[in-house]
């Protein structure tokens, strides 16, 4: 079921009356973005992409300039925040300091004339929920960080709200308690299905929690999709910059090959196999100079570390580049850098002058890397893929 539907949603900060003339505005367009119920959705993008103004725009902290706002079917553009049923949590936890947790999180209750031992039960429930029974004659100053944004969750959600929106809600934690804080969520989410809107610019956060995000640039959604669907085909060199995703080389295909700079990488079956003509839509732009296509093509070419494999390089002439079988291509390197992380190794190999290609495999016996060392890398040429710009 459709639980939030933006339908051609635009805000121009450009009619603010306070910006002057000559500075530039910012313009959020969102044409159709559909979240489901009980789906954990994410905004993503740089700061200034617009994440915060969607979210307020979906809450009614804001008003829009155009379009439609749908909960549940139903059009609540015309509707006041306090009548809309959401709940919000921010990057500070905002509790009320004069008040104890108990009565921070009754307050909602309160405000909806909820009754006197309804609201202690209700209270008490979600208390117990979040995991801080026992506190609740604390005042926010005498609970920690984790403690203070767990009992913003606690106040968010006593309402039953219709969704919960998050708006970079663990940023201010430190490293070990943003973690502890995303597998709580995470489990609440799960378990009482709630529909949930975060904003986060943090990838590690975006890749632990969300079942589907939409990565924004400028005030407009650039790809929406699941954290493999994204990471598995970026759109464009925004998303894959955004996301992180390493090995991207541009370069040309001529033939069966990519030339990168300094390098060369057979790519003949993944060419073949009608790769061309798939991404000939999206990714590809083909230049009618009368050469052939080939010839013209400047391409990123993206290799994910996971789909390469090092081989220390034992024997002399082994061709460079040359596919022993059609799913394979191979080329050599020299290690430069080594890391070793639970288990993986994560090497950085020189493949050119100018490049370095990065891998992660899975330790093996007998296979120790060090700086240096000659090796071969055996790229599967399912992991490989070419992003428009
Ligand atoms: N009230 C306002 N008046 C004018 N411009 C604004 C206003 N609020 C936000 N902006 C501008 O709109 C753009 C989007 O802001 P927004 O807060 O939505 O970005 P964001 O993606 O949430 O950023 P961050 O990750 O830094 O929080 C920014 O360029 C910002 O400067």
């Amino acid at each position: 079921m459709n639980k939030v539907q933006l339908i051609n949603v635009e805000k121009n900060y450009n009619s603010h009356e306070k910006l002057k003339i000559k500075e530039k505005g910012f313009n959020l367009h969102i044409p159709n973005l559909i979240i489901e119920e009980g789906e954990f959705f994410g905004l993503l993008g740089p700061s200034g992409c617009g994440k915060s103004t969607l979210l307020k725009l979906v809450a009614g902290l804001l008003e829009m300039d155009k379009g439609n706002i749908y909960i549940e079917n139903r059009d609540i553009s015309m509707v006041t925040t306090e009548k809309r049923n959401i709940g919000m949590v921010f990057q500070e936890p905002l509790l009320f300091p004069h008040m104890t947790l108990k009565d921070n999180v009754a307050f909602g209750l309160k405000m909806r004339k909820v009754k006197g031992t309804e609201r202690e039960e209700e209270v008490s429930k979600i208390l117990s929920i979040v995991g801080l029974k026992g506190l609740e004659k604390r005042y926010p100053n005498e609970l920690s960080g984790g403690q203070q944004q767990r009992g913003a969750i606690a106040r968010a959600l006593v309402c039953k709200p219709n969704i919960l929106l998050m708006d970079e809600p663990f940023s201010a934690l430190d490293p070990k308690l943003r973690e502890e804080m995303r597998g709580f969520i995470k489990e609440l989410q799960k378990k009482y299905n709630i529909t949930i809107i975060f904003v986060t610019h943090d990838k590690e956060e975006a890749f632990s929690l969300f079942h589907r995000m939409a990565i924004m640039e400028e005030g407009k959604i650039v790809q929406i999709g699941s954290p493999k669907e994204l990471y598995e085909k970026p759109k464009n060199m925004f998303v894959s910059r955004f996301l992180g995703i390493k090995n991207i080389f541009t370069g040309n295909i001529k033939e069966d090959y990519f030339y990168g700079e300094g390098f060369k990488l057979y790519i003949g079956m993944k060419y073949r196999n009608n790769l061309r003509k798939n991404l000939c839509n999206t990714a590809l732009k083909f230049e009618k100079t009368g050469e052939t296509e080939e010839a013209s093509l400047n391409k990123y070419l993206a290799i994910k570390p996971e789909g390469c494999k090092v081989i220390k390089e034992l024997k002399e002439g082994f061709s460079n580049s040359k596919s022993y079988n059609d799913n394979f291509s191979y080329i050599h390197g020299e290690v430069k850098n080594t890391t070793f992380i639970q288990g993986f190794w994560h090497l950085e190999v020189n493949i050119s002058l100018k490049c370095s290609l990065y891998v992660i495999q899975i330790n093996e016996e007998n296979m120790d890397f060090s700086p240096g060392d000659r090796v071969i890398v055996k790229c599967n040429l399912d992991k490989i893929d070419f992003i428009g710009e």
